[in-house]
Protein backbone atom coordinates (compact mmCIF):
# COMPACT_ATOMS: atom_id res chain seq x y z
CA UNK A 1 0.00 0.00 0.00
CA UNK A 2 1.29 3.48 -1.08
CA UNK A 3 2.64 5.20 2.16
CA UNK A 4 0.42 8.32 2.84
CA UNK A 5 2.65 11.38 1.90
CA UNK A 6 2.38 14.85 3.97
CA UNK A 7 0.51 17.37 1.64
CA UNK A 8 2.58 20.06 0.33
CA UNK A 9 -0.22 22.66 -0.71
CA UNK A 10 -3.63 22.15 -1.29
CA UNK A 11 -6.38 25.04 -2.38
CA UNK A 12 -9.68 25.78 -3.82
CA UNK A 13 -9.05 26.99 -7.55
CA UNK A 14 -10.90 27.46 -10.94
CA UNK A 15 -10.94 24.92 -13.89
CA UNK A 16 -12.43 26.22 -16.53
CA UNK A 17 -16.05 26.91 -14.88
CA UNK A 18 -15.56 24.47 -12.06
CA UNK A 19 -14.07 25.33 -8.31
CA UNK A 20 -11.98 21.98 -8.19
CA UNK A 21 -9.85 21.21 -5.14
CA UNK A 22 -6.11 21.23 -6.16
CA UNK A 23 -4.03 19.13 -4.26
CA UNK A 24 -0.47 18.52 -4.24
CA UNK A 25 2.04 15.67 -2.29
CA UNK A 26 5.33 14.63 -3.28
CA UNK A 27 4.33 12.42 -5.51
CA UNK A 28 1.15 13.57 -6.80
CA UNK A 29 -1.02 16.70 -7.84
CA UNK A 30 -4.89 15.79 -8.04
CA UNK A 31 -8.29 17.87 -8.98
CA UNK A 32 -11.47 17.32 -8.19
CA UNK A 33 -14.29 19.26 -8.56
CA UNK A 34 -15.89 20.36 -4.80
CA UNK A 35 -19.26 19.51 -3.83
CA UNK A 36 -20.72 23.18 -3.79
CA UNK A 37 -19.24 23.73 -7.01
CA UNK A 38 -21.29 20.45 -8.55
CA UNK A 39 -24.35 21.53 -6.70
CA UNK A 40 -23.92 24.74 -8.42
CA UNK A 41 -23.74 23.73 -11.93
CA UNK A 42 -26.84 21.15 -11.36
CA UNK A 43 -29.02 23.25 -10.39
CA UNK A 44 -29.25 21.97 -6.35
CA UNK A 45 -30.58 18.60 -8.36
CA UNK A 46 -28.95 15.67 -6.92
CA UNK A 47 -26.46 14.04 -8.50
CA UNK A 48 -25.33 10.66 -8.95
CA UNK A 49 -22.45 10.07 -10.23
CA UNK A 50 -19.69 11.22 -8.09
CA UNK A 51 -17.07 14.20 -8.65
CA UNK A 52 -14.62 13.12 -10.93
CA UNK A 53 -11.26 13.54 -9.96
CA UNK A 54 -7.82 13.64 -12.25
CA UNK A 55 -4.43 13.40 -11.28
CA UNK A 56 -0.53 13.99 -12.50
CA UNK A 57 2.74 11.86 -10.87
CA UNK A 58 4.72 14.60 -9.83
CA UNK A 59 7.45 13.05 -11.88
CA UNK A 60 5.53 13.19 -15.17
CA UNK A 61 5.32 17.53 -14.81
CA UNK A 62 6.47 18.53 -17.85
CA UNK A 63 6.39 22.26 -17.15
CA UNK A 64 4.40 24.65 -14.83
CA UNK A 65 4.64 28.39 -15.95
CA UNK A 66 2.41 31.43 -15.61
CA UNK A 67 -0.89 31.19 -17.68
CA UNK A 68 -0.37 32.72 -20.96
CA UNK A 69 -3.19 34.79 -22.70
CA UNK A 70 -4.34 32.10 -24.92
CA UNK A 71 -4.72 29.63 -22.09
CA UNK A 72 -7.09 32.07 -20.41
CA UNK A 73 -8.49 34.06 -23.25
CA UNK A 74 -12.16 31.57 -23.59
CA UNK A 75 -12.58 32.15 -20.30
CA UNK A 76 -16.09 33.48 -18.09
CA UNK A 77 -15.82 37.38 -17.11
CA UNK A 78 -16.99 36.53 -14.08
CA UNK A 79 -14.63 34.10 -12.90
CA UNK A 80 -11.86 36.04 -14.62
CA UNK A 81 -12.56 39.10 -12.67
CA UNK A 82 -12.48 36.72 -9.21
CA UNK A 83 -9.84 34.67 -10.24
CA UNK A 84 -7.77 37.57 -12.28
CA UNK A 85 -4.17 35.10 -12.02
CA UNK A 86 -3.45 31.63 -13.76
CA UNK A 87 -1.01 28.73 -13.85
CA UNK A 88 -0.66 26.27 -16.25
CA UNK A 89 0.97 22.45 -15.71
CA UNK A 90 1.84 20.43 -18.69
CA UNK A 91 1.99 16.84 -17.53
CA UNK A 92 2.16 13.40 -19.15
CA UNK A 93 -1.26 12.14 -20.11
CA UNK A 94 -1.24 8.09 -21.93
CA UNK A 95 -4.23 7.91 -25.05
CA UNK A 96 -4.60 4.77 -26.89
CA UNK A 97 -1.46 1.77 -27.71
CA UNK A 98 1.43 3.43 -25.00
CA UNK A 99 1.01 7.20 -27.12
CA UNK A 100 1.93 9.75 -24.51
CA UNK A 101 0.60 13.29 -24.56
CA UNK A 102 1.58 16.44 -23.20
CA UNK A 103 -1.62 17.80 -21.63
CA UNK A 104 -2.06 21.54 -20.16
CA UNK A 105 -4.40 22.16 -17.83
CA UNK A 106 -5.12 25.53 -16.12
CA UNK A 107 -6.36 26.83 -12.73
CA UNK A 108 -7.16 30.29 -11.29
CA UNK A 109 -5.80 31.66 -8.31
CA UNK A 110 -7.37 34.77 -6.47
CA UNK A 111 -4.51 36.10 -5.56
CA UNK A 112 -0.73 36.31 -7.80
CA UNK A 113 0.69 35.80 -4.32
CA UNK A 114 -1.14 32.35 -4.60
CA UNK A 115 -0.30 31.48 -8.54
CA UNK A 116 3.54 32.09 -7.50
CA UNK A 117 3.54 30.17 -4.43
CA UNK A 118 2.03 27.18 -6.63
CA UNK A 119 4.60 27.26 -9.36
CA UNK A 120 7.00 27.96 -6.83
CA UNK A 121 6.29 24.55 -4.61
CA UNK A 122 5.76 22.52 -8.17
CA UNK A 123 8.92 23.90 -9.30
CA UNK A 124 10.73 23.05 -6.22
CA UNK A 125 9.41 19.66 -6.61
CA UNK A 126 10.43 19.12 -10.26
CA UNK A 127 14.10 20.27 -9.63
CA UNK A 128 14.03 17.29 -6.67
CA UNK A 129 14.03 15.28 -9.90
CA UNK A 130 17.47 14.24 -10.24
CA UNK A 131 17.03 12.33 -13.07
CA UNK A 132 16.34 14.75 -15.54
CA UNK A 133 18.52 15.91 -18.47
CA UNK A 134 19.36 19.19 -18.33
CA UNK A 135 21.51 19.55 -21.74
CA UNK A 136 21.14 17.11 -24.80
CA UNK A 137 23.34 16.29 -27.56
CA UNK A 138 21.38 15.57 -30.57
CA UNK A 139 21.85 13.71 -34.00
CA UNK A 140 19.22 13.84 -37.06
CA UNK A 141 19.30 11.83 -39.76
CA UNK A 142 17.91 13.64 -42.76
CA UNK A 143 18.39 10.64 -44.61
CA UNK A 144 16.27 8.27 -42.62
CA UNK A 145 13.06 6.21 -43.06
CA UNK A 146 11.01 8.96 -45.09
CA UNK A 147 13.34 11.94 -44.48
CA UNK A 148 11.39 13.63 -42.42
CA UNK A 149 14.02 13.04 -39.64
CA UNK A 150 14.56 17.21 -39.45
CA UNK A 151 10.88 17.73 -39.56
CA UNK A 152 9.76 15.67 -36.71
CA UNK A 153 12.63 17.00 -34.67
CA UNK A 154 11.90 21.00 -35.04
CA UNK A 155 8.00 20.68 -35.04
CA UNK A 156 7.17 17.98 -32.46
CA UNK A 157 10.25 17.27 -30.41
CA UNK A 158 12.29 20.57 -29.77
CA UNK A 159 9.26 22.91 -28.68
CA UNK A 160 8.75 20.24 -25.83
CA UNK A 161 12.68 20.30 -24.94
CA UNK A 162 12.26 24.17 -25.16
CA UNK A 163 9.04 23.71 -22.44
CA UNK A 164 10.56 21.38 -20.02
CA UNK A 165 14.41 24.04 -19.90
CA UNK A 166 16.21 21.11 -21.59
CA UNK A 167 18.72 22.82 -23.37
CA UNK A 168 19.87 20.94 -26.92
CA UNK A 169 22.92 21.38 -29.49
CA UNK A 170 21.41 19.68 -32.78
CA UNK A 171 23.72 18.49 -35.22
CA UNK A 172 22.08 16.97 -38.44
CA UNK A 173 24.81 14.55 -39.87
CA UNK A 174 25.83 14.97 -43.33
CA UNK A 175 27.42 11.35 -44.20
CA UNK A 176 26.80 7.72 -42.88
CA UNK A 177 28.95 7.13 -39.90
CA UNK A 178 28.81 11.04 -38.52
CA UNK A 179 27.21 10.96 -35.78
CA UNK A 180 29.13 7.96 -34.39
CA UNK A 181 32.49 9.51 -35.23
CA UNK A 182 31.81 12.69 -33.46
CA UNK A 183 30.77 10.63 -30.85
CA UNK A 184 33.79 8.53 -30.95
CA UNK A 185 36.72 11.29 -30.89
CA UNK A 186 35.37 15.02 -30.90
CA UNK A 187 31.84 15.83 -28.99
CA UNK A 188 32.92 17.07 -25.58
CA UNK A 189 30.77 14.76 -23.64
CA UNK A 190 30.85 16.35 -20.10
CA UNK A 191 28.30 18.99 -21.28
CA UNK A 192 25.62 16.36 -22.02
CA UNK A 193 23.09 14.25 -19.77
CA UNK A 194 22.33 12.31 -22.35
CA UNK A 195 22.43 11.86 -26.34
CA UNK A 196 19.46 11.57 -28.73
CA UNK A 197 18.71 9.95 -32.31
CA UNK A 198 16.58 11.14 -34.64
CA UNK A 199 16.34 8.12 -37.00
CA UNK A 200 15.84 4.27 -37.45
CA UNK A 201 17.92 1.69 -35.65
CA UNK A 202 20.88 2.21 -38.08
CA UNK A 203 20.78 6.09 -36.74
CA UNK A 204 20.42 4.30 -33.19
CA UNK A 205 23.50 1.93 -33.96
CA UNK A 206 25.47 4.87 -34.88
CA UNK A 207 25.32 7.01 -31.94
CA UNK A 208 25.86 3.22 -29.64
CA UNK A 209 28.77 2.66 -31.51
CA UNK A 210 30.07 6.03 -30.83
CA UNK A 211 29.10 5.99 -27.02
CA UNK A 212 30.88 2.53 -25.86
CA UNK A 213 33.97 3.01 -28.11
CA UNK A 214 34.40 5.87 -26.59
CA UNK A 215 33.63 5.16 -22.82
CA UNK A 216 36.32 1.98 -23.43
CA UNK A 217 38.94 4.23 -24.99
CA UNK A 218 38.16 6.66 -21.95
CA UNK A 219 38.52 3.42 -19.37
CA UNK A 220 41.29 1.63 -21.34
CA UNK A 221 39.25 -1.06 -21.96
CA UNK A 222 40.28 -3.10 -25.40
CA UNK A 223 36.66 -3.66 -27.17
CA UNK A 224 38.94 -5.87 -29.99
CA UNK A 225 38.79 -8.21 -27.10
CA UNK A 226 36.36 -11.11 -27.23
CA UNK A 227 36.58 -11.32 -23.61
CA UNK A 228 37.14 -8.22 -22.23
CA UNK A 229 34.47 -6.78 -19.36
CA UNK A 230 32.92 -3.98 -21.20
CA UNK A 231 32.04 -0.20 -18.85
CA UNK A 232 28.98 0.68 -19.01
CA UNK A 233 28.14 3.94 -20.45
CA UNK A 234 27.36 7.03 -18.58
CA UNK A 235 25.08 9.11 -20.97
CA UNK A 236 21.62 7.62 -21.76
CA UNK A 237 20.25 7.35 -25.27
CA UNK A 238 17.02 8.52 -26.40
CA UNK A 239 15.68 7.45 -29.62
CA UNK A 240 12.85 9.78 -31.43
CA UNK A 241 11.71 7.53 -34.20
CA UNK A 242 12.25 8.91 -37.60
CA UNK A 243 13.30 5.77 -40.08
CA UNK A 244 11.80 2.44 -41.91
CA UNK A 245 11.05 -0.38 -38.87
CA UNK A 246 12.11 1.77 -35.49
CA UNK A 247 12.23 -1.25 -33.87
CA UNK A 248 14.57 -0.68 -31.21
CA UNK A 249 11.97 2.50 -29.92
CA UNK A 250 8.90 0.25 -30.58
CA UNK A 251 10.24 -2.48 -28.51
CA UNK A 252 10.72 -0.35 -25.58
CA UNK A 253 8.60 1.90 -25.68
CA UNK A 254 5.56 0.01 -27.00
CA UNK A 255 4.68 3.04 -29.52
CA UNK A 256 6.76 4.64 -32.62
CA UNK A 257 5.57 8.35 -32.04
CA UNK A 258 8.28 10.92 -32.05
CA UNK A 259 6.09 12.93 -28.76
CA UNK A 260 5.60 10.13 -26.71
CA UNK A 261 9.70 9.54 -26.90
CA UNK A 262 10.51 12.66 -26.56
CA UNK A 263 8.12 12.67 -23.23
CA UNK A 264 10.22 9.88 -22.13
CA UNK A 265 13.27 11.67 -22.76
CA UNK A 266 12.31 15.10 -20.43
CA UNK A 267 10.94 13.18 -17.47
CA UNK A 268 14.14 10.99 -17.25
CA UNK A 269 13.20 7.49 -17.81
CA UNK A 270 15.84 4.87 -18.22
CA UNK A 271 15.42 1.25 -19.06
CA UNK A 272 19.06 -1.05 -19.07
CA UNK A 273 19.84 -2.69 -22.41
CA UNK A 274 21.69 -5.42 -22.72
CA UNK A 275 24.38 -4.82 -25.92
CA UNK A 276 25.90 -8.04 -27.70
CA UNK A 277 29.07 -7.77 -29.18
CA UNK A 278 30.51 -9.55 -32.50
CA UNK A 279 33.53 -10.67 -33.24
CA UNK A 280 35.41 -11.95 -36.04
CA UNK A 281 38.47 -14.16 -34.48
CA UNK A 282 39.84 -11.25 -32.51
CA UNK A 283 39.03 -8.40 -34.27
CA UNK A 284 35.77 -6.31 -33.42
CA UNK A 285 33.13 -6.19 -35.58
CA UNK A 286 29.76 -4.52 -34.37
CA UNK A 287 27.68 -3.80 -31.07
CA UNK A 288 23.93 -5.15 -31.54
CA UNK A 289 20.74 -4.33 -29.07
CA UNK A 290 18.46 -6.00 -31.03
CA UNK A 291 18.59 -8.35 -34.21
CA UNK A 292 21.74 -10.47 -35.62
CA UNK A 293 20.04 -12.41 -38.07
CA UNK A 294 22.08 -14.37 -40.41
CA UNK A 295 19.90 -15.80 -43.84
CA UNK A 296 16.23 -14.45 -44.12
CA UNK A 297 17.11 -10.91 -42.73
CA UNK A 298 20.75 -10.78 -43.70
CA UNK A 299 19.97 -11.25 -47.40
CA UNK A 300 16.95 -9.04 -47.01
CA UNK A 301 18.62 -5.61 -45.30
CA UNK A 302 21.54 -6.49 -48.25
CA UNK A 303 18.74 -6.85 -50.96
CA UNK A 304 16.95 -3.66 -49.68
CA UNK A 305 19.84 -1.32 -49.11
CA UNK A 306 20.03 -1.48 -53.44
CA UNK A 307 16.75 -0.28 -53.03
CA UNK A 308 16.89 2.27 -50.63
CA UNK A 309 15.21 4.77 -52.58
CA UNK A 310 11.74 3.18 -52.39
CA UNK A 311 11.57 4.44 -48.43
CA UNK A 312 10.64 1.92 -45.67
CA UNK A 313 8.79 -0.16 -48.55
CA UNK A 314 12.36 -1.52 -49.79
CA UNK A 315 11.63 -4.10 -46.86
CA UNK A 316 8.06 -5.43 -48.06
CA UNK A 317 9.80 -5.64 -51.69
CA UNK A 318 13.09 -7.52 -50.66
CA UNK A 319 11.18 -9.71 -47.75
CA UNK A 320 8.92 -10.99 -51.11
CA UNK A 321 12.39 -11.21 -52.90
CA UNK A 322 14.12 -13.34 -50.14
CA UNK A 323 10.89 -15.44 -49.52
CA UNK A 324 10.62 -16.90 -52.58
CA UNK A 325 14.35 -16.69 -52.92
CA UNK A 326 13.87 -19.56 -50.32
CA UNK A 327 18.09 -20.04 -49.49
CA UNK A 328 19.25 -21.74 -46.80
CA UNK A 329 22.99 -22.04 -45.56
CA UNK A 330 25.38 -24.42 -43.97
CA UNK A 331 27.44 -23.94 -40.76
CA UNK A 332 27.62 -24.87 -37.80
CA UNK A 333 26.27 -22.94 -34.68
CA UNK A 334 27.77 -23.21 -31.14
CA UNK A 335 26.38 -21.69 -27.82
CA UNK A 336 26.13 -21.43 -24.29
CA UNK A 337 23.00 -21.86 -22.85
CA UNK A 338 22.25 -18.98 -20.41
CA UNK A 339 21.42 -21.73 -17.37
CA UNK A 340 20.75 -20.38 -14.12
CA UNK A 341 18.26 -17.72 -15.84
CA UNK A 342 14.20 -17.71 -14.33
CA UNK A 343 13.04 -17.53 -18.08
CA UNK A 344 13.32 -19.27 -20.93
CA UNK A 345 12.27 -17.91 -24.38
CA UNK A 346 8.91 -19.92 -24.42
CA UNK A 347 7.54 -19.20 -20.98
CA UNK A 348 4.92 -16.37 -22.55
CA UNK A 349 6.54 -13.70 -19.63
CA UNK A 350 6.88 -10.95 -21.13
CA UNK A 351 9.44 -8.21 -20.74
CA UNK A 352 7.46 -4.93 -19.05
CA UNK A 353 8.68 -2.15 -17.55
CA UNK A 354 9.75 -3.15 -14.10
CA UNK A 355 10.04 -6.62 -15.61
CA UNK A 356 10.84 -9.13 -12.22
CA UNK A 357 12.92 -11.73 -14.67
CA UNK A 358 15.56 -8.28 -15.40
CA UNK A 359 15.26 -7.57 -12.02
CA UNK A 360 16.48 -10.59 -10.76
CA UNK A 361 19.32 -11.17 -12.94
CA UNK A 362 20.31 -7.66 -11.94
CA UNK A 363 20.64 -8.99 -7.85
CA UNK A 364 24.22 -8.84 -6.87
CA UNK A 365 23.81 -12.68 -6.35
CA UNK A 366 22.69 -13.69 -9.79
CA UNK A 367 25.62 -11.70 -11.04
CA UNK A 368 27.85 -13.16 -9.15
CA UNK A 369 26.61 -16.89 -10.11
CA UNK A 370 26.86 -15.49 -14.09
CA UNK A 371 30.32 -14.53 -13.52
CA UNK A 372 31.13 -18.10 -11.84
CA UNK A 373 29.56 -19.84 -14.63
CA UNK A 374 30.92 -17.82 -17.32
CA UNK A 375 34.60 -18.50 -15.46
CA UNK A 376 34.02 -22.20 -14.82
CA UNK A 377 32.78 -22.76 -18.47
CA UNK A 378 36.38 -20.75 -19.57
CA UNK A 379 38.10 -22.99 -17.03
CA UNK A 380 37.06 -26.18 -18.44
CA UNK A 381 37.54 -25.19 -22.47
CA UNK A 382 35.83 -24.90 -25.05
CA UNK A 383 33.73 -27.60 -24.75
CA UNK A 384 32.33 -26.49 -20.87
CA UNK A 385 29.20 -26.19 -21.51
CA UNK A 386 29.03 -25.12 -24.85
CA UNK A 387 26.45 -26.85 -27.21
CA UNK A 388 26.81 -27.57 -30.87
CA UNK A 389 24.31 -27.84 -33.95
CA UNK A 390 25.55 -28.49 -37.57
CA UNK A 391 23.32 -28.06 -40.10
CA UNK A 392 21.21 -26.20 -42.91
CA UNK A 393 19.61 -22.94 -42.06
CA UNK A 394 16.88 -20.39 -43.50
CA UNK A 395 17.54 -18.12 -40.75
CA UNK A 396 20.05 -17.81 -37.49
CA UNK A 397 18.65 -14.85 -35.41
CA UNK A 398 19.81 -13.58 -31.89
CA UNK A 399 17.10 -11.30 -30.44
CA UNK A 400 18.75 -9.92 -27.33
CA UNK A 401 14.97 -7.90 -27.40
CA UNK A 402 11.36 -9.21 -28.38
CA UNK A 403 12.21 -7.14 -31.53
CA UNK A 404 8.65 -6.43 -31.79
CA UNK A 405 7.78 -3.66 -34.54
CA UNK A 406 4.67 -2.30 -36.53
CA UNK A 407 5.36 -5.54 -38.68
CA UNK A 408 5.67 -7.91 -36.01
CA UNK A 409 3.94 -6.48 -32.85
CA UNK A 410 4.94 -9.05 -30.54
CA UNK A 411 8.37 -9.41 -32.51
CA UNK A 412 10.75 -12.60 -32.76
CA UNK A 413 11.32 -13.73 -29.79
CA UNK A 414 8.05 -12.36 -27.87
CA UNK A 415 9.35 -13.24 -24.62
CA UNK A 416 13.19 -12.04 -24.76
CA UNK A 417 14.40 -9.20 -22.05
CA UNK A 418 15.44 -6.06 -22.53
CA UNK A 419 18.31 -6.49 -19.22
CA UNK A 420 18.85 -9.64 -18.40
CA UNK A 421 22.17 -10.84 -19.90
CA UNK A 422 20.92 -12.82 -22.48
CA UNK A 423 19.72 -13.22 -26.10
CA UNK A 424 17.45 -15.83 -27.77
CA UNK A 425 19.14 -17.59 -30.37
CA UNK A 426 15.99 -18.94 -32.72
CA UNK A 427 17.55 -21.52 -35.82
CA UNK A 428 15.12 -22.25 -38.42
CA UNK A 429 16.61 -24.72 -40.70
CA UNK A 430 15.96 -26.03 -43.93
CA UNK A 431 12.04 -26.53 -44.67
CA UNK A 432 10.01 -26.17 -47.09
CA UNK A 433 8.81 -22.33 -48.50
CA UNK A 434 4.93 -23.11 -47.23
CA UNK A 435 6.56 -24.09 -43.81
CA UNK A 436 8.69 -21.16 -43.70
CA UNK A 437 5.99 -19.30 -44.85
CA UNK A 438 3.84 -20.29 -42.43
CA UNK A 439 6.72 -19.68 -39.62
CA UNK A 440 6.94 -16.36 -40.52
CA UNK A 441 3.21 -15.13 -40.92
CA UNK A 442 3.10 -16.17 -37.09
CA UNK A 443 5.53 -13.33 -36.38
CA UNK A 444 2.36 -11.01 -37.48
CA UNK A 445 -0.31 -12.61 -35.25
CA UNK A 446 -0.37 -14.68 -31.07
CA UNK A 447 0.71 -18.07 -32.90
CA UNK A 448 3.89 -19.61 -31.06
CA UNK A 449 6.26 -19.15 -34.29
CA UNK A 450 8.61 -21.68 -32.55
CA UNK A 451 6.01 -24.31 -32.46
CA UNK A 452 7.43 -26.39 -35.79
CA UNK A 453 9.61 -29.34 -35.93
CA UNK A 454 11.76 -27.18 -37.92
CA UNK A 455 12.62 -24.42 -35.71
CA UNK A 456 14.20 -24.31 -32.23
CA UNK A 457 15.09 -20.96 -29.57
CA UNK A 458 17.70 -21.56 -27.06
CA UNK A 459 18.39 -19.01 -24.09
CA UNK A 460 22.28 -18.09 -24.49
CA UNK A 461 25.16 -15.89 -23.40
CA UNK A 462 27.07 -16.64 -26.03
CA UNK A 463 26.93 -18.20 -28.94
CA UNK A 464 29.65 -18.94 -32.72
CA UNK A 465 28.82 -19.44 -36.14
CA UNK A 466 30.82 -20.90 -38.50
CA UNK A 467 29.71 -21.01 -42.17
CA UNK A 468 30.51 -24.46 -43.70
CA UNK A 469 32.72 -23.22 -46.85
CA UNK A 470 34.98 -21.30 -43.96
CA UNK A 471 35.72 -24.07 -41.97
CA UNK A 472 38.34 -25.32 -44.15
CA UNK A 473 40.40 -22.51 -44.23
CA UNK A 474 39.65 -21.36 -40.17
CA UNK A 475 39.87 -25.01 -39.15
CA UNK A 476 43.50 -24.85 -37.40
CA UNK A 477 41.88 -21.91 -35.62
CA UNK A 478 39.72 -23.89 -34.16
CA UNK A 479 39.75 -25.99 -30.37
CA UNK A 480 40.38 -29.74 -30.93
CA UNK A 481 36.58 -30.65 -28.93
CA UNK A 482 35.20 -28.15 -31.37
CA UNK A 483 36.98 -30.36 -34.03
CA UNK A 484 35.83 -33.18 -33.50
CA UNK A 485 32.38 -32.10 -32.56
CA UNK A 486 31.79 -29.93 -35.45
CA UNK A 487 33.60 -31.25 -38.69
CA UNK A 488 32.51 -34.74 -39.61
CA UNK A 489 33.65 -35.59 -42.91
CA UNK A 490 34.98 -32.17 -44.05
CA UNK A 491 33.94 -31.57 -47.31
CA UNK A 492 36.26 -30.67 -49.89
CA UNK A 493 34.17 -28.31 -52.76
CA UNK A 494 32.00 -25.76 -51.63
CA UNK A 495 28.35 -25.95 -50.20
CA UNK A 496 26.79 -23.37 -52.57
CA UNK A 497 22.70 -23.07 -51.30
CA UNK A 498 21.24 -20.09 -52.26
CA UNK A 499 19.65 -19.70 -55.58
CA UNK A 500 22.02 -16.46 -56.98
CA UNK A 501 25.16 -18.96 -56.17
CA UNK A 502 26.67 -17.46 -52.91
CA UNK A 503 27.49 -20.41 -50.25
CA UNK A 504 27.10 -17.20 -47.36
CA UNK A 505 24.96 -14.90 -46.29
CA UNK A 506 25.84 -11.81 -44.32
CA UNK A 507 24.66 -10.71 -41.15
CA UNK A 508 21.98 -7.89 -40.54
CA UNK A 509 23.24 -6.18 -37.26
CA UNK A 510 20.39 -4.16 -35.98
CA UNK A 511 19.93 -3.10 -39.27
CA UNK A 512 23.68 -2.68 -40.56
CA UNK A 513 25.44 -5.09 -42.40
CA UNK A 514 28.74 -7.41 -41.25
CA UNK A 515 30.77 -8.42 -43.44
CA UNK A 516 31.86 -11.96 -42.01
CA UNK A 517 29.75 -14.81 -41.53
CA UNK A 518 32.20 -15.98 -39.00
CA UNK A 519 31.31 -14.09 -36.26
CA UNK A 520 31.36 -14.93 -32.24
CA UNK A 521 28.60 -13.29 -30.31
CA UNK A 522 28.93 -12.61 -26.26
CA UNK A 523 26.04 -10.71 -24.52
CA UNK A 524 26.92 -7.47 -22.06
CA UNK A 525 24.71 -7.23 -19.47
CA UNK A 526 22.93 -3.81 -19.06
CA UNK A 527 25.95 -2.18 -21.07
CA UNK A 528 23.58 1.02 -21.89
CA UNK A 529 20.50 2.78 -20.74
CA UNK A 530 17.82 4.56 -22.87
CA UNK A 531 15.53 7.23 -22.07
CA UNK A 532 12.52 4.59 -21.71
CA UNK A 533 11.31 2.68 -19.31
CA UNK A 534 10.13 -0.77 -21.04
CA UNK A 535 6.34 -1.45 -22.64
CA UNK A 536 3.91 -0.09 -19.57
CA UNK A 537 1.06 -3.38 -19.05
CA UNK A 538 -2.37 -1.85 -19.04
CA UNK A 539 -2.91 -1.66 -15.75
CA UNK A 540 0.34 0.10 -15.08
CA UNK A 541 -1.36 2.71 -17.21
CA UNK A 542 -3.95 3.12 -15.67
CA UNK A 543 -2.37 3.71 -12.25
CA UNK A 544 -0.76 6.38 -13.58
CA UNK A 545 -3.12 8.62 -14.06
CA UNK A 546 -5.10 8.23 -10.73
CA UNK A 547 -4.41 9.49 -7.40
CA UNK A 548 -3.76 8.12 -4.24
CA UNK A 549 -7.18 8.83 -2.11
CA UNK A 550 -5.13 10.04 0.65
CA UNK A 551 -4.35 13.16 -1.25
CA UNK A 552 -7.93 14.49 -1.14
CA UNK A 553 -8.90 13.33 2.79
CA UNK A 554 -10.29 16.81 4.96
CA UNK A 555 -8.63 19.09 2.92
CA UNK A 556 -7.82 21.38 5.58
CA UNK A 557 -6.82 19.10 8.16
CA UNK A 558 -4.13 20.06 10.45
CA UNK A 559 -0.78 19.12 8.34
CA UNK A 560 2.96 17.63 8.80
CA UNK A 561 5.07 20.42 10.54
CA UNK A 562 7.13 20.33 6.89
CA UNK A 563 4.71 21.07 4.67
CA UNK A 564 2.89 24.22 2.96
CA UNK A 565 -0.74 24.36 2.79
CA UNK A 566 -3.18 26.86 1.85
CA UNK A 567 -6.90 26.78 1.69
CA UNK A 568 -9.00 29.00 -0.28
CA UNK A 569 -12.62 29.21 -1.12
C1 LIG B 1 3.85 -13.32 -44.50
C2 LIG B 1 4.15 -12.11 -43.74
C3 LIG B 1 5.54 -12.12 -43.25
C4 LIG B 1 5.82 -10.99 -42.34
C5 LIG B 1 7.08 -11.24 -41.60
C6 LIG B 1 7.31 -10.17 -40.62
C7 LIG B 1 8.50 -10.42 -39.77
C8 LIG B 1 9.01 -9.10 -39.35
C9 LIG B 1 10.05 -9.21 -38.28
C10 LIG B 1 10.79 -7.95 -38.25
C11 LIG B 1 11.91 -8.00 -37.30
C12 LIG B 1 12.62 -6.73 -37.41
C13 LIG B 1 13.85 -6.70 -36.60
C14 LIG B 1 14.46 -5.35 -36.75
C15 LIG B 1 15.25 -5.04 -37.75
C16 LIG B 1 15.73 -3.63 -37.96
O1 LIG B 1 16.83 -3.36 -37.15
C17 LIG B 1 16.09 -3.45 -39.41
C18 LIG B 1 16.59 -2.01 -39.67
O2 LIG B 1 15.68 -1.08 -39.25
P1 LIG B 1 15.72 0.46 -39.75
O3 LIG B 1 17.11 0.95 -39.56
O4 LIG B 1 14.74 1.22 -38.95
O5 LIG B 1 15.36 0.42 -41.19
N1 LIG B 1 14.93 -3.73 -40.23
C19 LIG B 1 14.84 -4.81 -41.00
O6 LIG B 1 15.76 -5.58 -41.12
C20 LIG B 1 13.53 -5.02 -41.73
C21 LIG B 1 13.15 -6.47 -41.78
C22 LIG B 1 11.92 -6.66 -42.59
C23 LIG B 1 11.69 -8.09 -42.89
C24 LIG B 1 10.54 -8.32 -43.80
N1 LIG C 1 23.54 12.26 -43.49
C1 LIG C 1 23.51 11.00 -43.85
N2 LIG C 1 23.61 10.63 -45.14
C2 LIG C 1 23.55 9.34 -45.53
N3 LIG C 1 23.40 8.31 -44.65
C3 LIG C 1 23.30 8.61 -43.36
C4 LIG C 1 23.36 9.96 -42.88
N4 LIG C 1 23.23 9.94 -41.52
C5 LIG C 1 23.11 8.63 -41.17
N5 LIG C 1 23.15 7.84 -42.25
C6 LIG C 1 23.04 6.36 -42.33
O1 LIG C 1 21.72 6.06 -42.79
C7 LIG C 1 21.46 4.69 -42.52
C8 LIG C 1 20.01 4.46 -42.22
O2 LIG C 1 19.64 5.23 -41.16
P1 LIG C 1 18.32 5.04 -40.31
O3 LIG C 1 18.17 6.29 -39.52
O4 LIG C 1 18.36 3.79 -39.57
O5 LIG C 1 17.16 4.98 -41.39
P2 LIG C 1 16.31 3.72 -41.93
O6 LIG C 1 15.49 3.24 -40.78
O7 LIG C 1 15.47 4.28 -43.02
O8 LIG C 1 17.26 2.68 -42.38
C9 LIG C 1 22.37 4.32 -41.37
O9 LIG C 1 23.24 3.35 -41.84
C10 LIG C 1 23.12 5.59 -41.03
O10 LIG C 1 24.46 5.30 -40.74
CA1 LIG D 1 18.28 -9.72 -23.38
Amino acid sequence: MEKEQPRLLCSRLFLKNRLVEVALNRSVLAWKETEKSRRRRSGFSSLSDTAHSQAAQVYEIVAVHEAEDNDTKRKDKRVTGLYPHAFTVAYVKRTAQHQWRCSDVTFRCASQTLCEQWIQVINEQLSLLTNRPKSLLVYINPYGGKRRGKHIYEQKVAPLFRRACISADVIVTERANHARDHLKTEANLDKYDGVVCVGGDGMFSEVLHGLVTRTQADRGVDQSDPDAELVPCDLRIGIIPAGSTDCICFATVGTIDPVTSALHVIVGDSQPMDVCSAHHNDTFLKYSVSLLGYGFYGDVLTDSERKRWLGPARYDLSGAKIFLNHNHYEGTVSFLPAEHNIGNPRDKLLCRSGCHVCLHKHSSKEKQRGMLEEKEASDKGDSGGWSVIHGKFVAINAASMSCACPRSPQGLSPSAHLADGTTDLILVRECSRLDFFKHLLRHTNKDDQFDHPFVEVHRVTKFRFQPRHQQLVSLEDLSETQKKADFSPVCSCQTTCSSDGRAHSSWSCDGEILHHAAIQVSVQCRLIRLFARGIEEQQQQQQQQQQPSCVFEDPCAPRAPQSITHCAD
